[in-house]
């Protein structure tokens, strides 16, 4: 089902996970809903919960509080293991299979198997059919493993940094490959990634994880819309706040993060409203964003007495 009614790509409630380890949980409370139809960058900083949140989805993982949906179904359930594909880090392939083995178990497992796509992600790597999956590179095992993924002709496609251990050509190539097969048929794909700038021209929603919570989860391009980076001397960092007030509230705008240099302040800011002050005002792109909101735990606090402690200091 596609259009406003459709079941969203990704939807959680109170959703919490711990490993039974010690240490803090790497999901705690989240919520959030990443609507179908999108190809979503799935950030966060190391150890922030980025593969957790994906193993969930894909059924790999039980959660321990809340729940998970995908298309509008429990992980792991029949439907969903029909309709989702989930591609990890450590990319599960039978060894001693050759190429064209691993492509055949994969017919024989999803009924709505699309072997020219299979083969073309295959063919395009140059990899001989008759190869075996052990001796590949660990960028051609990622291929296949993508071949695998995409001949199921999933609805939704979760990918942990898939594209890690591929050449930039490659690289190149195979997110071509994966825009297309999104334009082509409405494929959700929830794509975890460090590389940002990649994420700006692919990615048109954000899931953004940070202490074990979700910070973002927002169309792109609303994010685009909403923050600005400005620069200006120091002194005016309180007109940055909004208007004064309890009526100013609502148009208070965020620092999402501030860099104080000498005298000048450099700062990520999502505005509600006109900007009071002398501000040289740029647009911020989606990689200014998201490096802003990694950031932000590291520097919350006010944004005027802080910075200003900061450059006294
Ligand atoms: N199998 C496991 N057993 C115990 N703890 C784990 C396990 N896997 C992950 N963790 C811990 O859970 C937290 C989240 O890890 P996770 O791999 O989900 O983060 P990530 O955002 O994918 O990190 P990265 O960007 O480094 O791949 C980390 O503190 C990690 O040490």
């Amino acid at each position: 089902m596609t259009g406003p009614d459709a079941p969203a790509a990704l939807r959680a409630t109170g959703l919490g996970f711990r490993y039974r380890t010690r240490g803090a949980p790497p999901l705690r409370d989240c919520g959030f809903t990443v609507p179908a139809g999108h190809i979503t960058a799935l950030v966060g900083r190391n150890g922030a919960g980025k593969s957790t949140l994906l193993h969930l989805a894909g059924g790999l993982l039980r959660p321990r509080t809340g729940e998970i949906r995908v298309l509008g179904d429990l992980p792991g359930s029949p439907r969903a293991r029909a309709r989702v594909a989930l591609l990890t880090q450590d990319k599960p392939l039978y060894p001693r299979f050759t190429v064209a083995d691993t492509l055949r178990m994969g017919a024989k497992l999803n009924p709505a198997w699309d072997q020219p796509a299979a083969a073309r992600i295959v063919e395009e790597g140059d990899i001989a059919p008759d190869a075996r999956v052990g001796e590949l590179s660990p960028g051609l095992r990622t291929r296949v493993a993508l071949a695998l993924a995409l001949g199921k002709r999933p609805e939704l496609l979760l990918l942990d940094e898939p594209l890690a251990d591929l050449d930039p050509v490659a690289r190149g190539d195979l997110m071509a490959t994966l825009m297309a097969e999104a334009a082509e048929h409405g494929t959700s794909i929830v794509l975890s990634s460090h590389v940002l700038p990649e994420l700006e021209q692919t990615c048109d929603w954000v899931l953004l994880l940070r202490d074990g919570r979700i910070a973002l989860s927002e169309d792109a391009d609303a994010l685009r819309d909403s923050h600005v980076v400005v620069t200006g001397h120091l002194d005016q960092a309180d007109s940055l706040d909004g208007p004064p007030g309890p009526e100013g509230a609502a148009r208070r705008h965020t620092v999402v993060h501030r860099r104080v240099s000498g005298r000048q302040l450099t700062a990520l800011v999502r505005r509600r409203g006109l900007l009071r002050g002398e501000w040289h005002v740029e647009p911020a792109k989606l990689e200014d964003i998201l490096v802003g909101h990694l950031q932000a735990d590291a520097t919350a606090g006010p944004t005027t007495a802080g910075a200003r402690a900061e450059a006294a200091a």
